[in-house]
This record gives C-alpha cells, structure tokens and sequence, in this order.
C-alpha cells in the first residue's frame, strides 16, 4: 500500500484504537535450552472511541506502560493484535507506521527527560511538524507553534518560544510536551502518568489542558495512572489493571460508586477521606504485584484476594459483562 494511500485509508468511525487479545513478555535471560520471560501483558482486549478518555489503573508493575507503550508500537507484541483506526498495525513495518505516527502520540512522565536540552521551546514544538512536512513556510509554522503554545497556557507564546528548557518549571514543561504533540493534531494520546512529577498546584492545570484540548480535537487520551481518584476525575471509563489483565473496566463513575473486583474495591478503600479525622481503614490487601514467569494459571490475584476460593487458583476468571458496560472477571460474580 502506498503511504499517501494508507493515511487515506486510515479511519476513526468506530474506534480510535482497538486490541484484541494483546500479550506482551519479556526476555528476562536465556538458558542452554530456554529462556525465561517475563509476562507484563497478559490477552488484553479493550477499544478506545473518538473523543473519550480511557483510564488505565493499577500498582506499580502491573504493566499499564508496557500496555500503553505496546499499543503505540513502540515495543514487541507476542500475541494479539492492534488496530489503529481501521487499520491493523500489529505486523506493520516502522517504515510504514512512521507516516500514520503523527496521528498516535505519547505524553511521557518526566517532562525532564522528553526535552532536548539544547533545542528552544519554538524548535521543540516545530520539529514534529518539520519532520511530518506539515507546513509550507516559516509564517504558518510559527503561527501553528504560537496557537499550540497559547494553548497550553504559555503566554504570551513569543517569550516562551524563544526560552530554553532548563529555564522552564516542571508543569512548563510538561505544557511544552502536551504542545508538541499537539500540533500534529493527533487523534490518540497515551498520557502515561502525565503529572506524577509535578507539585499539587500545577497538576489540576495539566489536566484541565489535557481535557480540554480533548473536548476541543475529539482527541481519545489512554489515562495511565495509579491513583484512582485522578483516573475517576479525567476518564469516561476505567479499566483495572492486575498482574497485566484487565480485572474490571466501566464507566468511571459506576467503578467509584460500585466496585466489584477486590482488587479495585481495596483500591478505592485506600483513597485518602476528605475529612483528615476521618479513620484510615485497614488496608484490606497486602502485598504487591509479583511479576509472572508463566502464562497465569488461575486468577492473578488469588495470592492477595481476602475472598479467594480454591477454584481462583485453578480457573482462570473471565472477563465477563456483568451489568450494562461493567466487565468484571472474578469468580464470585
Ligand atoms: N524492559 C523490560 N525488561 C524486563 N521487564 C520489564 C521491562 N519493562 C518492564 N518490565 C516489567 O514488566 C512489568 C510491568 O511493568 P510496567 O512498567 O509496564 O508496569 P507499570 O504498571 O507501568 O508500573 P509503574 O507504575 O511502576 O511504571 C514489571 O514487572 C516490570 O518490572
């Protein structure tokens, strides 16, 4: 297929991005015989429609990167597949995907280290639209640039485009990045944990940006987080993350109001009160998330679920639909 042909071909009717049974592992080292992987991703299927915002949570190492990371083509898939828009990416050449990349992008953590140290802000925001040939002259890519920086709240756009990243606060930064991806008007976002790094104040700006630069694009952002409080804040629907399966995904507001999975309602009990006299419940899990050697037999959260049953060490519980758009895999439903 010729690449002006294949981003004609490209469409977003249904969904922005879909997986079907999506494994990704890691080789971890290699024996005489064997080598030994580690399983970070375990048949995960999801899609993700125009305009809306999917929550990703989960403790540290239950492999929401490597989801977000693998989805966007930037790692290895062991099985499944994925599609972007209509068209399926999973065996695709990086010599074809680099022309449909523009329209998939990612917003890192560490606003840090996504920055060239020696490139000014106007440069950092320009190269996309540089490398993608998207402008014709000087005029219309410092018009674009200025109108992706007074977008992010950088203002006035003149004096930060000239500025170098090491004069730039944390959220600045981050303001850069969001403006960067931007301007190449994508249709999908992997935020990955987007405001981790920075302090209390600047996180409610990044994410009215992120936000409202989705109602005003029909952007589709994949919300990777840990906290659910801020995932229930941002996305339409959540999606839980256990050992790399999915264990629960629905509307954000139906996941806060009626968690079905253990996992998810002790993560729910840990969200701090309001109320700072308020008695912090005992945590009901213990534990953290063992890496898995092995495709998982049984359910992955058998070892730390107060409710586990012999049959959670031996049948693997399925994701199934349990009311209207909830999807819960746990055998005591
Ligand atoms: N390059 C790698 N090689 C080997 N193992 C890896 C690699 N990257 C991640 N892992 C492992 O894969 C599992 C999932 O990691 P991943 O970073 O995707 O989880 P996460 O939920 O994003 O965690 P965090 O919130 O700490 O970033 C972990 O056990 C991790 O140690």
């Amino acid at each position: 297929m010729l690449n002006k042909n294949l981003i004609n071909e490209l469409k977003f009717d249904h969904n922005v991005i879909s997986v079907e049974n999506l494994w990704v592992r890691y080789p971890l080292s290699r024996g005489l015989f064997s080598r030994v992987y580690l399983y970070a991703v375990n048949g995960v299927s999801f899609s993700v429609q125009p305009g809306e915002t999917l929550g990703v949570i989960g403790e540290s190492g239950s492999g929401k990167t490597t989801l977000g990371r693998a989805i966007l083509k930037l790692i290895e898939v062991y099985e499944g597949k994925i599609f972007w828009g209509n068209i399926d990416v999973t065996k695709m050449k990086e010599s074809k995907l680099r022309h449909l990349r523009r329209y998939f992008q990612l917003i890192q953590q560490d606003p840090y280290g996504a920055l060239d140290p020696r490139m000014s802000v106007y440069d950092a925001v320009a190269e996309g639209l540089r490398i993608h040939k998207l402008v014709k002259s000087r005029e219309e890519e410092e018009e674009i640039v200025y109108k992706a920086l007074a977008q992010v709240k950088l203002t006035p756009p003149e004096t930060f485009a000239s500025k170098m990243p090491d004069e730039l606060s944390g959220g600045q930064r981050q303001r850069v990045v969001i403006a960067r991806a931007l301007v190449l008007k994508p249709k999908f976002v992997v935020a990955d944990e987007p405001i981790s790094m920075l302090d209390a104040s600047t996180r409610g700006q990044i994410l009215e940006i992120l936000d409202n630069t989705r109602k005003e694009n029909n952007l589709s952002i994949l919300f990777i987080t840990h906290d659910i409080a801020i995932a229930s804040y941002i996305s339409n629907r959540i999606m839980v993350l256990y050992s790399g399966k999915v264990v629960e995904m629905a509307s954000s507001e139906e996941i806060i109001k009626n968690p079905m999975h253990p996992y998810t309602q002790a993560l729910i009990e840990a969200i701090p009160k309001p109320d700072p006299n308020a008695k912090v419940p005992e945590p009901k899990i213990k534990g953290e998330v063992v890496p898995l050697l092995d495709k998982p037999k049984g359910c992955v959260f058998y070892n730390r679920c107060p409710f586990a049953m012999p049959i959670c060490k031996e049948k693997e519980p399925e994701l199934k639909e349990i009311k209207s758009g909830h999807y819960v895999a746990c055998h005591l439903y």
